[in-house]
């Protein structure tokens, strides 16, 4: 067994997020301590409107934190140069696609953007990670289809296969199983398990599968009215982490099946 310490890739001390406008401050969720380490899966969980994307927007830096700092990979992300942080950071929105014109391959390819000179001329290592990430995520056969030709699930394999393209040690993803079915849910997120141990990748997703992601994650963040939650998920079921998600009227969390049941 190796006993190694994990590097850190992310850190948050005394993070606060959410909005400010002219006339108010409206803080979604503060206090935040987080440290994720390398080859960790990690699911983001709450209900609706809770902050699950605020917080990815904020760790992503497509927007900015209220207080508070993000270290990644040693760094302040605010001192990252955009062409530098898009080397270290990978972001997975499905719902924004630049160009569904784009052929599978070129999306992939489009991953390799910030190692690639002014002209976009590959070198062999683009070419390479390209065929890799295509490989990985089994979407061989779809290369050739453009992107509007394709379902969601195979879309969502896809931005996966550009982000590992991208080759960032921190990968995130907002809701990657959306509008999928539950073998496919069930699919996409065993290919994340299986990216973060084999890369080395931090995976961070955010997702409404509880069940799933309590069986797959290394870690979870619960994300509830009072705060947050962070650790195992099986300390998190321990601590009824998962109980306090919901109002208690119509479902409640059976702490031996790690699943939401309705109440009869
Ligand atoms: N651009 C914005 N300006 C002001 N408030 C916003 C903005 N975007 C979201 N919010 C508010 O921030 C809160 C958190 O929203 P967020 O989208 O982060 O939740 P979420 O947990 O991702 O929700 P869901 O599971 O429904 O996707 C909500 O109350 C929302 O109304």
């Amino acid at each position: 067994m190796n006993n190694e310490p994990l590097n850190i890739v992310l850190k948050t001390e005394d993070l606060s997020i959410g909005y400010r406008t002219k006339k108010e401050l409206n803080v979604i969720a503060a206090d935040i301590n987080l440290k994720l380490h390398e080859g960790e899966l990690v699911g983001l969980v709450g209900a609706n409107g809770i902050g699950k994307s605020t917080l990815l927007r904020t760790l992503s830096r497509v927007q900015p934190a209220l207080h508070g700092k993000i270290m990644l990979s040693d760094i302040e992300l605010q001192s990252y140069k955009s062409v530098e942080l898009a080397s270290q950071l990978s972001i997975v929105l499905t719902e924004q696609i630049a160009s569904k014109n784009l052929t599978v391959q070129e999306l992939v390819a489009l991953g390799r953007q910030p190692y690639t000179n002014w002209v976009g001329k590959m070198a062999e290592e683009d070419i390479e990670q390209i065929k890799k990430a295509i490989e990985v995520t089994h979407i061989g056969d779809l290369v050739a289809k453009r992107c509007f030709e394709l379902s969601d699930g195979q879309l969502q394999k896809v931005l996966i296969a550009r982000a590992i393209a991208q080759d960032t040690p921190f990968i995130m993803l907002d809701e990657p199983t959306t509008h999928l079915d539950v073998y496919h849910k069930a699919y996409i997120l065993k290919l994340l398990k299986r990216l973060a141990f084999e890369t080395r990748k931090t995976i961070l997703f955010s997702t409404h599968e509880i069940d799933f992601a309590i069986q797959l994650c290394d870690k979870m963040i619960v994300m509830n009215q009072d705060g947050f939650e962070f650790g195992r998920p099986k300390e998190l079921v321990q601590c009824r982490a998962f109980s306090s998600l919901f109002p208690e009227d119509l479902i409640l969390f059976d702490s031996k099946s790690g699943r939401y049941k309705v109440r009869s």
